[in-house]
Protein backbone atom coordinates (compact mmCIF):
# COMPACT_ATOMS: atom_id res chain seq x y z
CA UNK A 1 0.00 0.00 0.00
CA UNK A 2 1.39 3.64 -0.98
CA UNK A 3 4.52 2.40 -2.39
CA UNK A 4 5.18 -0.18 0.48
CA UNK A 5 6.37 -3.49 -0.40
CA UNK A 6 4.28 -6.63 0.68
CA UNK A 7 4.81 -7.76 4.62
CA UNK A 8 5.27 -4.08 5.32
CA UNK A 9 2.73 -1.92 7.27
CA UNK A 10 0.85 1.16 6.24
CA UNK A 11 1.86 4.00 8.27
CA UNK A 12 -1.31 6.76 8.85
CA UNK A 13 -1.22 9.41 10.92
CA UNK A 14 -4.26 11.53 11.53
CA UNK A 15 -4.78 15.29 11.87
CA UNK A 16 -7.98 15.45 13.90
CA UNK A 17 -9.38 13.07 16.18
CA UNK A 18 -13.29 13.48 15.93
CA UNK A 19 -16.11 11.29 14.85
CA UNK A 20 -14.80 10.73 11.29
CA UNK A 21 -11.38 9.62 12.25
CA UNK A 22 -12.56 7.77 14.71
CA UNK A 23 -14.92 5.76 12.44
CA UNK A 24 -12.26 5.27 9.76
CA UNK A 25 -9.72 3.87 12.72
CA UNK A 26 -12.28 1.71 14.09
CA UNK A 27 -13.32 -0.17 10.52
CA UNK A 28 -9.50 0.07 9.40
CA UNK A 29 -8.23 -1.65 12.53
CA UNK A 30 -11.19 -4.43 12.15
CA UNK A 31 -10.64 -5.23 8.36
CA UNK A 32 -6.51 -5.03 8.97
CA UNK A 33 -6.06 -2.09 6.32
CA UNK A 34 -4.76 -0.68 9.77
CA UNK A 35 -2.66 -2.05 12.19
CA UNK A 36 -2.25 -0.32 15.75
CA UNK A 37 1.02 0.02 16.46
CA UNK A 38 1.12 2.00 12.61
CA UNK A 39 -1.68 3.97 13.22
CA UNK A 40 -0.96 7.66 15.10
CA UNK A 41 -3.90 10.14 16.05
CA UNK A 42 -3.32 13.81 17.14
CA UNK A 43 -5.81 16.64 17.90
CA UNK A 44 -5.45 20.60 18.69
CA UNK A 45 -5.60 20.13 22.04
CA UNK A 46 -7.91 17.69 23.81
CA UNK A 47 -5.41 15.40 25.30
CA UNK A 48 -8.29 13.43 26.88
CA UNK A 49 -9.72 12.68 23.70
CA UNK A 50 -6.86 11.07 22.71
CA UNK A 51 -6.03 9.23 25.71
CA UNK A 52 -9.64 8.02 25.00
CA UNK A 53 -8.95 6.51 21.42
CA UNK A 54 -5.75 4.99 22.69
CA UNK A 55 -7.02 2.91 25.71
CA UNK A 56 -10.26 2.04 23.03
CA UNK A 57 -8.06 1.17 19.91
CA UNK A 58 -4.63 0.53 21.11
CA UNK A 59 -3.43 3.59 18.55
CA UNK A 60 -0.38 5.53 18.98
CA UNK A 61 -1.42 9.27 19.78
CA UNK A 62 0.41 12.57 21.01
CA UNK A 63 1.56 16.10 19.58
CA UNK A 64 4.87 15.13 18.18
CA UNK A 65 3.67 14.91 14.89
CA UNK A 66 6.88 15.88 12.98
CA UNK A 67 9.26 13.18 12.43
CA UNK A 68 5.69 10.54 12.30
CA UNK A 69 4.93 12.88 9.61
CA UNK A 70 8.12 12.40 7.85
CA UNK A 71 7.79 8.39 7.87
CA UNK A 72 4.11 8.45 6.95
CA UNK A 73 2.70 6.49 3.87
CA UNK A 74 -0.12 8.52 4.09
CA UNK A 75 -1.33 11.68 5.90
CA UNK A 76 -5.29 11.85 6.71
CA UNK A 77 -6.77 15.50 7.02
CA UNK A 78 -9.58 15.10 9.74
CA UNK A 79 -10.41 18.28 10.94
CA UNK A 80 -13.23 20.35 10.22
CA UNK A 81 -12.57 22.80 7.69
CA UNK A 82 -12.53 25.89 9.20
CA UNK A 83 -9.69 24.19 10.96
CA UNK A 84 -8.08 23.16 7.70
CA UNK A 85 -5.93 26.66 7.07
CA UNK A 86 -4.14 26.40 10.56
CA UNK A 87 -3.89 22.55 10.38
CA UNK A 88 -2.01 22.63 7.57
CA UNK A 89 0.49 25.18 7.68
CA UNK A 90 1.14 23.56 11.45
CA UNK A 91 2.34 20.41 9.64
CA UNK A 92 3.38 21.55 5.88
CA UNK A 93 7.10 21.61 6.60
CA UNK A 94 6.95 17.83 7.32
CA UNK A 95 5.24 16.90 3.94
CA UNK A 96 7.54 16.20 1.35
CA UNK A 97 7.13 14.97 -2.61
CA UNK A 98 6.38 11.34 -1.85
CA UNK A 99 3.91 11.88 0.78
CA UNK A 100 0.31 11.08 0.19
CA UNK A 101 -2.63 13.52 1.83
CA UNK A 102 -6.13 12.33 1.70
CA UNK A 103 -8.81 14.92 2.51
CA UNK A 104 -11.47 14.60 4.49
CA UNK A 105 -12.78 18.22 4.16
CA UNK A 106 -16.08 18.78 3.22
CA UNK A 107 -16.60 21.34 0.78
CA UNK A 108 -12.27 22.30 0.52
CA UNK A 109 -10.73 21.71 -2.64
CA UNK A 110 -7.85 19.93 -4.22
CA UNK A 111 -6.45 23.20 -5.29
CA UNK A 112 -7.08 24.82 -2.12
CA UNK A 113 -4.80 21.81 -0.33
CA UNK A 114 -2.26 22.16 -2.48
CA UNK A 115 -2.14 26.01 -2.51
CA UNK A 116 -1.63 25.64 1.21
CA UNK A 117 0.81 22.91 1.25
CA UNK A 118 3.21 24.90 -1.22
CA UNK A 119 4.72 21.68 -2.58
CA UNK A 120 3.59 18.76 -5.14
CA UNK A 121 2.45 16.11 -3.69
CA UNK A 122 -0.33 13.41 -4.12
CA UNK A 123 -3.66 14.68 -2.59
CA UNK A 124 -6.73 12.37 -2.81
CA UNK A 125 -10.25 14.01 -1.51
CA UNK A 126 -12.42 11.27 0.08
CA UNK A 127 -15.74 11.31 1.03
CA UNK A 128 -16.69 9.08 3.80
CA UNK A 129 -19.48 8.53 6.46
CA UNK A 130 -19.30 7.49 9.86
CA UNK A 131 -20.28 3.62 8.59
CA UNK A 132 -17.31 3.39 8.37
CA UNK A 133 -17.09 1.98 12.05
CA UNK A 134 -18.94 -0.76 10.94
CA UNK A 135 -17.13 -1.20 7.32
CA UNK A 136 -19.98 0.43 5.65
CA UNK A 137 -19.00 3.70 4.48
CA UNK A 138 -19.94 4.85 1.17
CA UNK A 139 -16.82 6.61 -0.05
CA UNK A 140 -16.22 8.55 -3.01
CA UNK A 141 -12.68 9.58 -4.09
CA UNK A 142 -10.96 12.02 -6.44
CA UNK A 143 -7.06 12.63 -6.83
CA UNK A 144 -5.41 15.72 -7.85
CA UNK A 145 -2.77 14.80 -10.98
CA UNK A 146 -0.04 13.57 -8.83
CA UNK A 147 -1.30 10.50 -7.39
CA UNK A 148 0.15 7.24 -9.04
CA UNK A 149 -1.94 4.61 -10.33
CA UNK A 150 -0.27 2.40 -7.38
CA UNK A 151 -1.12 5.08 -4.91
CA UNK A 152 -4.72 5.44 -6.73
CA UNK A 153 -5.25 1.64 -5.89
CA UNK A 154 -3.92 2.20 -2.42
CA UNK A 155 -6.73 4.34 -1.63
CA UNK A 156 -9.47 2.31 -3.03
CA UNK A 157 -7.77 -0.36 -1.28
CA UNK A 158 -8.12 1.50 2.21
CA UNK A 159 -11.50 2.92 1.74
CA UNK A 160 -12.68 -0.69 0.17
CA UNK A 161 -11.44 -2.18 3.86
CA UNK A 162 -14.08 0.10 5.47
CA UNK A 163 -17.22 -0.20 3.11
CA UNK A 164 -17.97 0.68 -0.40
CA UNK A 165 -15.16 2.88 -2.42
CA UNK A 166 -15.38 4.55 -5.71
CA UNK A 167 -13.43 7.00 -7.86
CA UNK A 168 -15.24 10.50 -9.17
CA UNK A 169 -14.42 13.70 -10.73
CA UNK A 170 -13.92 16.72 -8.05
CA UNK A 171 -17.13 18.41 -9.35
CA UNK A 172 -19.07 15.31 -8.22
CA UNK A 173 -18.03 15.84 -4.45
CA UNK A 174 -20.90 18.39 -3.64
CA UNK A 175 -23.24 16.32 -4.77
CA UNK A 176 -21.50 13.25 -3.11
CA UNK A 177 -21.02 14.91 -0.33
CA UNK A 178 -25.04 15.91 0.45
CA UNK A 179 -26.36 12.13 -0.52
CA UNK A 180 -23.98 10.10 1.22
CA UNK A 181 -21.72 12.06 3.18
CA UNK A 182 -24.64 13.09 5.13
CA UNK A 183 -26.84 10.60 4.41
CA UNK A 184 -26.75 8.17 7.44
CA UNK A 185 -28.02 11.21 9.30
CA UNK A 186 -31.21 11.72 6.86
CA UNK A 187 -31.82 7.72 8.05
CA UNK A 188 -31.58 8.19 11.63
CA UNK A 189 -33.48 11.37 11.42
CA UNK A 190 -36.29 9.15 9.88
CA UNK A 191 -35.80 6.25 12.79
CA UNK A 192 -36.33 9.04 15.59
CA UNK A 193 -39.45 10.35 14.31
CA UNK A 194 -40.46 6.86 14.02
CA UNK A 195 -39.60 5.56 17.24
CA UNK A 196 -40.80 8.79 18.67
CA UNK A 197 -44.27 7.97 16.37
CA UNK A 198 -44.12 3.82 17.49
CA UNK A 199 -44.17 5.49 21.11
CA UNK A 200 -46.40 8.04 20.86
CA UNK A 201 -48.58 4.63 19.50
CA UNK A 202 -48.14 3.15 22.17
CA UNK A 203 -45.00 0.81 21.89
CA UNK A 204 -42.58 0.76 24.72
CA UNK A 205 -39.14 2.12 24.14
CA UNK A 206 -37.16 -1.08 23.42
CA UNK A 207 -39.78 -3.17 21.06
CA UNK A 208 -40.25 -0.09 18.44
CA UNK A 209 -36.17 0.64 18.84
CA UNK A 210 -35.75 -2.93 18.00
CA UNK A 211 -38.85 -3.53 14.75
CA UNK A 212 -37.23 0.22 13.63
CA UNK A 213 -33.76 -1.54 13.38
CA UNK A 214 -34.80 -4.43 11.58
CA UNK A 215 -37.10 -3.01 9.35
CA UNK A 216 -34.09 -0.46 8.29
CA UNK A 217 -31.36 -3.48 8.11
CA UNK A 218 -34.49 -5.17 6.08
CA UNK A 219 -34.83 -2.23 3.77
CA UNK A 220 -31.18 -1.58 3.03
CA UNK A 221 -30.64 -5.35 2.02
CA UNK A 222 -33.71 -5.39 -0.34
CA UNK A 223 -32.39 -2.47 -1.90
CA UNK A 224 -29.19 -4.22 -2.32
CA UNK A 225 -30.46 -7.49 -3.59
CA UNK A 226 -33.06 -5.74 -5.57
CA UNK A 227 -29.88 -3.59 -7.30
CA UNK A 228 -31.75 -0.40 -6.36
CA UNK A 229 -35.61 -0.78 -7.02
CA UNK A 230 -36.93 1.63 -4.29
CA UNK A 231 -39.83 2.18 -5.96
CA UNK A 232 -40.47 -1.37 -6.83
CA UNK A 233 -40.27 -2.12 -3.76
CA UNK A 234 -42.18 0.42 -2.44
CA UNK A 235 -45.43 -0.58 -4.32
CA UNK A 236 -44.86 -4.45 -3.50
CA UNK A 237 -45.78 -3.50 0.06
CA UNK A 238 -48.09 -0.80 -0.78
CA UNK A 239 -51.79 -2.76 -0.83
CA UNK A 240 -54.58 -0.98 -2.33
CA UNK A 241 -56.73 0.60 0.30
CA UNK A 242 -54.04 -0.86 3.12
CA UNK A 243 -51.68 0.97 5.52
CA UNK A 244 -49.13 1.63 3.24
CA UNK A 245 -51.00 3.78 0.94
CA UNK A 246 -52.22 5.77 3.60
CA UNK A 247 -49.13 6.59 5.10
CA UNK A 248 -47.61 7.52 1.75
CA UNK A 249 -50.89 9.20 0.64
CA UNK A 250 -50.31 11.46 4.08
CA UNK A 251 -46.64 11.91 2.80
CA UNK A 252 -47.31 13.16 -0.14
CA UNK A 253 -49.95 15.60 1.02
CA UNK A 254 -47.59 17.08 3.79
CA UNK A 255 -44.93 17.80 0.58
CA UNK A 256 -42.32 15.04 2.36
CA UNK A 257 -40.65 14.08 -1.15
CA UNK A 258 -39.71 18.18 -1.72
CA UNK A 259 -39.04 18.20 1.38
CA UNK A 260 -36.29 15.81 1.23
CA UNK A 261 -35.08 16.37 -2.16
CA UNK A 262 -34.56 20.40 -0.79
CA UNK A 263 -32.53 19.69 1.92
CA UNK A 264 -30.17 16.96 -0.20
CA UNK A 265 -29.93 19.77 -2.44
CA UNK A 266 -29.24 22.02 0.24
CA UNK A 267 -26.65 20.35 1.52
CA UNK A 268 -24.62 20.01 -1.69
CA UNK A 269 -25.21 23.79 -1.69
CA UNK A 270 -23.59 24.16 1.70
CA UNK A 271 -21.10 22.32 0.99
CA UNK A 272 -20.10 24.71 -2.20
CA UNK A 273 -20.26 27.23 0.26
CA UNK A 274 -17.96 25.36 2.45
CA UNK A 275 -15.61 25.64 -0.60
CA UNK A 276 -16.14 28.73 -1.31
CA UNK A 277 -14.83 29.71 1.41
CA UNK A 278 -11.37 27.76 0.71
CA UNK A 279 -10.85 28.97 -2.40
CA UNK A 280 -7.43 29.94 -3.76
N1 LIG B 1 -18.73 13.40 10.53
C1 LIG B 1 -19.04 12.92 9.33
O1 LIG B 1 -20.04 12.22 9.15
C2 LIG B 1 -18.17 13.24 8.16
C3 LIG B 1 -17.17 14.19 8.25
N2 LIG B 1 -16.38 14.47 7.16
C4 LIG B 1 -15.32 15.46 7.27
O2 LIG B 1 -14.37 14.94 8.19
C5 LIG B 1 -13.77 16.02 8.88
C6 LIG B 1 -13.84 15.75 10.37
O3 LIG B 1 -15.20 15.72 10.77
P1 LIG B 1 -15.63 15.21 12.22
O4 LIG B 1 -14.80 14.04 12.59
O5 LIG B 1 -17.09 15.10 12.20
O6 LIG B 1 -15.16 16.49 13.09
P2 LIG B 1 -14.96 16.60 14.65
O7 LIG B 1 -15.28 17.99 15.03
O8 LIG B 1 -15.61 15.46 15.34
O9 LIG B 1 -13.36 16.41 14.81
C7 LIG B 1 -12.44 17.35 14.33
C8 LIG B 1 -11.09 17.05 14.96
O10 LIG B 1 -10.09 17.91 14.39
C9 LIG B 1 -9.23 18.39 15.43
N3 LIG B 1 -8.54 19.60 15.00
C10 LIG B 1 -9.04 20.83 14.80
N4 LIG B 1 -8.05 21.68 14.44
C11 LIG B 1 -6.91 20.95 14.40
C12 LIG B 1 -5.58 21.25 14.10
N5 LIG B 1 -5.19 22.49 13.75
N6 LIG B 1 -4.66 20.25 14.16
C13 LIG B 1 -5.03 19.00 14.52
N7 LIG B 1 -6.30 18.66 14.81
C14 LIG B 1 -7.23 19.61 14.75
C15 LIG B 1 -10.18 18.58 16.60
O11 LIG B 1 -9.44 18.68 17.79
C16 LIG B 1 -11.03 17.30 16.47
O12 LIG B 1 -10.32 16.23 17.06
C17 LIG B 1 -14.49 17.30 8.47
O13 LIG B 1 -13.68 18.01 7.59
C18 LIG B 1 -15.74 16.81 7.81
O14 LIG B 1 -16.13 17.67 6.78
C19 LIG B 1 -16.50 13.77 6.00
C20 LIG B 1 -17.45 12.80 5.86
C21 LIG B 1 -18.42 12.51 6.89
O1 LIG C 1 -21.92 17.81 8.06
C1 LIG C 1 -20.80 17.86 7.58
O2 LIG C 1 -20.32 18.95 7.22
C2 LIG C 1 -20.00 16.61 7.39
C3 LIG C 1 -19.70 16.34 5.94
C4 LIG C 1 -20.52 15.16 5.56
C5 LIG C 1 -21.07 14.68 6.82
N1 LIG C 1 -20.75 15.46 7.81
Amino acid sequence: MFGQQGGIKLKAVFIGAGSMAEAIIAGGLKSGALQAENTYVTNRSDAIRLNELANQFGIQTGYEVESVLQEADVIVLAMKPKDAAAGLEAIQSSINEHSVVISLLAGVGIDFIEKTIGKPCSIIRAMPNTSAAVGKSATAIALNELVTAEQHQSAIDLFAAIGLAITVDESQMDAVTAVSGSGPAYIYYVAEVMQKAGEELGLDHETAKSLIIQTLLGAADMLSVSDGQAAALRKAITSEGGTTEAAIRTFDEMNVKEAISAGVKEAAVQSKRLGAAYQC
